[in-house]
């Protein structure tokens, strides 16, 4: 049996764990799936690349309120879906053929699983055999599937996940969402701007339910104006649609009104599980929670020695930046045993690429409310800086949330264009405890850029008594 100085499963995060400070480690990299994992191959990457031809073909609506006729001639499907896989397929086999020829590394094309304590079991794969390998370290970074759940009927339908559902061969006529998060606020956006009747099943009265609730509350109605949106609505059973292709779903509302909703295709949107179930991890002293995560400490450290986790396996978070974070943190404790570092989910923001976008850090204001905290709540809309005159906006703000006492931010949630972009001076401030009002008035703020909405809103909060005013 093959003995290795490290193993890590997963080459999404985890494969940048693998430094050249390690040069001298024989390292195994298993990997059961794509290499490159879920943000390269089926996540965050061809997503945004999606969002941003959609953001283009929903143009024309909005530019026709501010006098510029705009006809969306067509969208190529074909042409967006090859463009997309084409830069991205070769990124991930590229990164396969550079990571198998490192000279210290094995790559196991092949499923791991736990069967002793540093003992691994690789599924035998496409002629690939059955192999063990041990090692002294191991990094659990093999991520999370989507979570589809046990409606009556699913099992017989034909129907599409984030995993499957960006290479279909042609866009449908229409497409039935079950879920209210991200992804399906982000496909929801995707098809509906190229012309498919979207509509979405949420049981939350609100999608996008954990955010502050002004937010999510802007966002359910704004999304209405394009997708046919059910929130407060269960799927009672799933069947196919009596005629031709596609699915009827039958659904209740809030009132416990029955009815069916008919559609092309069915996307499942509703939340990822971490794969640590896939591990047999029993034999091994890691512990899991509740929810099949991993433990770690702040280290990164599981409950066994020498086994590391991170990423969507371990974090309740399920972000590329979270994920990224812990990599590295996991690569210094690996390089470092004796001088360990911390993660740092202090400030640990989130953006949601829709129409509108969403991004948020911190608390919402019903969080501080319940914590009992000396809060302030600034709202300022889009609309009232010269730029949002210029988009001719009417929908979009940014709302802070301050702590009275120190200045300093507590939350901040945007919503609206370029959210994901104009939070990140409110992450920065966040993050180094910097006072809302000395962001506001320690820096220069462009003028008349979209990020004055930002300036006001910070200068919008009480400022301690004696701050500078210039
Ligand atoms: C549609 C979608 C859009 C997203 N958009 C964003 C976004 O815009 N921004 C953002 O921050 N996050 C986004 N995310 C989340 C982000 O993709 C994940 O948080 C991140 O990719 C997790 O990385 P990871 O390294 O933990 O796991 P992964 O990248 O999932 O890597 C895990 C790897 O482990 C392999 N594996 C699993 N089990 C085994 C096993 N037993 N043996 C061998 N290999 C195994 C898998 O095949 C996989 O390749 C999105 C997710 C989805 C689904
Ligand atoms: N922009 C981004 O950063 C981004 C984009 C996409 C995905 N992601 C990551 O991927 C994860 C998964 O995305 P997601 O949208 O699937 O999850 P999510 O947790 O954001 O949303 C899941 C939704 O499904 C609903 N739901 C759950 N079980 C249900 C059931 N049985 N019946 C009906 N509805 C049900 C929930 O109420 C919720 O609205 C996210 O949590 C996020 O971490 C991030």
């Amino acid at each position: 049996m093959r003995h290795f100085d490290l193993c890590v499963i997963g080459s999404g995060s985890g494969n940048s764990v693998i430094d050249d400070a390690m040069d001298d480690w024989s390292v195994a990299m298993v990997e059961a799936g794509t290499f490159g994992g879920t943000c390269l191959n089926v996540g965050c990457i061809p997503t945004k690349m999606y969002v941003y031809p959609a953001d283009l073909a929903a143009s024309p609506h909005q530019a026709r309120e501010l006098g510029v006729d705009l006809d969306l001639a067509g969208v190529r499907w074909p042409d967006i879906r090859d463009r997309i896989f084409g830069r991205i397929d070769p990124i991930s086999s590229g990164g396969r053929d550079w990571r198998a020829n490192r000279p210290n590394v094995s790559l196991y094309e092949q499923r791991g699983r736990f069967v002793g304590d540093h003992e691994l079991l690789l599924e035998a794969r496409d002629g690939r055999p059955e192999t063990r390998i041990t090692a002294d370290r191991f990094v659990l970074a093999n991520g999370s599937r989507p979570v589809i759940p046990p409606f009556p009927g699913l099992d017989q339908v034909p129907y599409e996940t984030s995993d499957t559902v960006m290479r279909l061969p042609e866009l449908p006529r229409s497409l039935v969402i079950v879920g209210g998060g991200y992804i399906a606020a982000e496909f929801a956006h995707v098809f509906a701007s190229f012309g498919v009747a979207v509509t979405i099943v949420g049981r939350s009265p609100r999608l996008l339910s954990r955010e502050d609730e002004q937010v999510s509350e802007r966002f359910t109605e704004l999304l209405g104006h394009r997708v046919d949106v059910r929130t407060s609505t269960e799927v009672q059973r799933v069947d196919r649609r009596a005629a031709g292709d596609g699915v009827r779903l039958t659904v209740r509302d809030g009132q416990g009104t029955e009815s069916t909703i008919e559609a092309d295709l069915l996307l499942v949107a509703t939340g990822r599980k971490p794969n640590a179930d896939t591990l047999d991890l029993a034999t091994t002293g890691v512990e899991v929670d509740d929810e099949g995560r991993v433990v770690v400490d702040a280290q990164q450290r599981t409950t066994a020695s020498n086994i590391f986790a991170l990423g969507d396996v371990s974090s309740p978070h399920q972000l590329k930046h979270v994920a990224n974070h812990e990599a590295r943190v996991v690569k210094h404790n690996l390089l470092h045993p004796d001088a360990l570092v911390a993660s740092d989910h202090r400030y640990v923001p989130h953006a949601v690429f829709s129409d509108p976008q969403v991004a948020s850090v911190g608390l919402t204001q019903a969080q501080a409310e319940e914590q009992g905290l000396d809060h302030a709540v600034a709202v300022q809309d889009y609309g009232s800086t010269a730029y949002g005159w210029a988009m001719g906006d009417k929908d979009h703000f940014v709302k802070l949330v301050g702590d009275r006492r120190t200045g300093r931010l507590l939350g901040a949630h945007l919503i609206g264009p370029q959210a994901s972009s104009l939070i990140q001076p409110l992450i920065q401030a966040m993050s180094f405890g910097t006072p809302a009002h000395e962001v506001a008035r320690g820096q220069y703020w462009i003028h008349p850029a979209m990020a004055e909405v930002v300036e006001n809103a910070l200068l919008a909060l009480p400022s301690p008594a004696g701050s500078s005013e210039v």
